[in-house]
């Protein structure tokens, strides 16, 4: 009898924690929280009852498709509608289900092993009426007061996320206390929900099934906690991203070290654009680049963790549970010995595909840093501060200007100041990161003029159309400035078509995809990737 592999195995399961990761490397490790506050509803124009949260609910479940690895939905903005309201999530559930999207149930339930053991029948069997792929759980009872509803999930191929750290000061005070008996005696009641969750993770290969939940506005609190997440194999779901306070910073400290498998919701943040399908598309593109870059940043920094008390695996021999793209660029870009690279300018005509060609390249290897200029132009839809731009008055702008916190400024289409903020690129590149900024043609002759005396090595990449008319075509077709202000850019945009031969690098953006890899590999190439 022939013996499968692992790899043969692996590739068998159907379970939760397989298909997660595989979503996660696909689409990032974003999850788009689906609560249809009555706030938003009444914003949205919609009726604040079932309808409208049904209404509410497939629009965001649109906008997360193809651009989110899982959504959430919290049970109680429906149950506040009794039956119809439970009705309503059943038919966003069955929509998930067939647009293949991964759903998680956010019903938070806890109690008796007898008791919650019912709660099987309604989200795990196959014919269930509210059938997820995870739900989340409380754990209060005692963590192995859930072993039995577990197993249900596991053998249905489900999940769970248990809570674990949650990010308000009340709930710290009691997670952070001291067990007095019992198992994990010594260790907070956190370590002791973490242990036990572990404990159906560690014969996995890859990420495992059962998660926790670790709010990321917990920041340093987790120290006091004792749970190390990056030693933790199972998906970890974060909420309070964005709107509740969260920040990339707060993801990098709480989330040191962990190897992929941290699935961060963001929920009031993205409806705010809404109901416009395409503003909620686009917020949603925009916070899942972001979220990946802070949480790329995260798993570099805790390299070489050692085991813990945990009993689990080590930090690196977990990477499996990556995206392989990230695997593969945290093994090239985070080793000891790290390249020098030179800085790599990115510049083109408005219009031309730039942030397209860009964020399609980072999305397959966000191990790249892009720079966040300054900008006093006014954001448009969709676009979020420190994340598209740092949006400044013309005040703040020339303060900073003053202060000498820019590489370089300009004032283009003669319409708005742009600026690449000195300090993150100078931190980004000594320590090895491929380095990219995108800006006018003025700001990479600035560079020119000035990387001598800072120091800096610089590869020139200019974006070019297939052609003018089509330039014209992506410049009107975009739809985001009016008449006046696209004839502007055409202005100048014959200046900087002219200045190609000032590049090292030409790509013709004529198919995003392609151009994406083009870039990739001058990017590889400098850092040695
Ligand atoms: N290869 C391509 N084929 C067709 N359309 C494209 C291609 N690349 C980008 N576009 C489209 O062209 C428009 C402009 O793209 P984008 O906003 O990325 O340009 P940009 O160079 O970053 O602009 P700006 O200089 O104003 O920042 C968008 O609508 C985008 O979808
Ligand atoms: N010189 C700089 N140019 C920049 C910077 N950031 C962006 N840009 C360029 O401005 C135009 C307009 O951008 P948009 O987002 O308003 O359409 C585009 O060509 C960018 O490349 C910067 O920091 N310095």
């Amino acid at each position: 009898m022939v013996t499968p592999s692992s790899e043969e195995l692996n590739a068998q399961r159907s379970d939760f924690g397989l298909r997660l990761s595989n979503s996660m490397a696909k689409y990032g490790p974003l999850c788009v929280g689906i609560d249809p506050h009555r706030k938003l509803l009444a914003d949205w124009g919609y009726n604040v009852d079932a309808e409208g949260a049904e209404l509410f609910s497939m629009r965001m479940l649109q906008a997360a498709s193809g651009c989110a690895a899982a959504v959430k939905f919290q049970t109680p903005m429906f149950e506040r509608y009794g039956s119809k309201g439970f009705e309503a999530l059943e038919r966003v559930l069955y929509a998930a289900r067939q647009m293949g999207v991964i759903t998680i149930v956010d019903c938070l339930h806890g109690g008796l092993p007898t008791t919650i053991s019912a709660i099987a029948d309604a989200y795990f069997k196959p014919n269930s009426p509210m059938l997820a792929d995870a739900i989340t759980l409380l754990p209060y009872y005692g963590a192995r007061s859930l072993n039995g509803l577990i197993s249900e999930a596991l053998d249905n191929g489900r999940g769970v996320f248990v809570a674990s750290l949650t990010s308000n000061p009340e709930g710290m005070s009691l997670q952070t206390a001291i067990r007095q008996s019992g198992d994990y005696q010594g260790h907070t009641v956190a370590y002791g929900i973490a242990a036990t969750a572990q404990k159906h993770n560690v014969d996995i290969e890859g990420m495992g099934s059962v998660g926790l939940i670790i709010g990321a506005t917990i920041g340093q609190w987790i120290q006091d906690s004792g749970v190390d997440p990056s030693q933790f194999t199972g998906p970890i779901l974060s909420p309070g991203y964005g709107w509740q306070g969260a920040e990339a910073k707060d993801l990098k400290t709480v989330f040191k070290g962990t190897r992929g498998n941290v699935l961060v919701t963001v929920s009031r943040f993205i409806a705010s654009h809404g109901p416009d399908i395409s503003a909620l598309k686009q917020a949603t593109e925009s916070i899942a680049l972001d979220v990946r870059q802070a949480l790329y940043e995260a798993m570099n920094e805790g390299e070489n963790k050692e085991k813990d008390g945990m009993g689990t695996n080590t930090a690196n021999e977990n990477a499996s549970a990556n995206s392989e793209t990230a695997a593969v660029d945290s093994a090239n870009v985070a080793q000891g010995d790290k390249p020098k690279g030179r800085l790599v300018v990115l510049t083109g005509p408005a219009g031309v595909g730039k942030g397209t060609v860009e964020n399609a390249m980072r999305k397959k290897h966000p191990g790249v840093w892009l720079s966040v200029s300054a900008t006093t132009r006014k954001p448009r839809p969709g676009e979020v501060n420190g994340v598209n731009y740092w949006f400044l008055t013309d005040q703040e702008f020339s303060a900073k200007e003053n202060k000498g916190e820019f590489l370089e400024t300009a004032l283009v289409h003669g319409l708005a100041r742009y600026g690449t903020p000195l300090k993150p690129v100078q931190e980004h590149l000594a320590e090895g990161v491929p380095t990219l900024l995108e800006i006018d043609l003025q700001g990479a002759r600035r560079i020119k003029e000035r990387a001598a005396e800072l120091g800096v090595d610089v590869v020139y990449v200019f974006i070019a159309p297939p052609s003018f008319d089509e330039l014209v075509r992506r410049l009107k077709g975009r739809g985001t400035e009016s008449e006046a202000e696209v004839n502007k850019r055409l202005e100048t945009a014959k200046v900087e078509l002219a200045a190609e031969n000032e590049f090292d690098v030409t790509i013709v953006n004529d198919n995003v995809d392609r151009a994406a890899d083009e870039l990739w590999s001058v990017i590889a190439r400098e850092y040695g990737l």
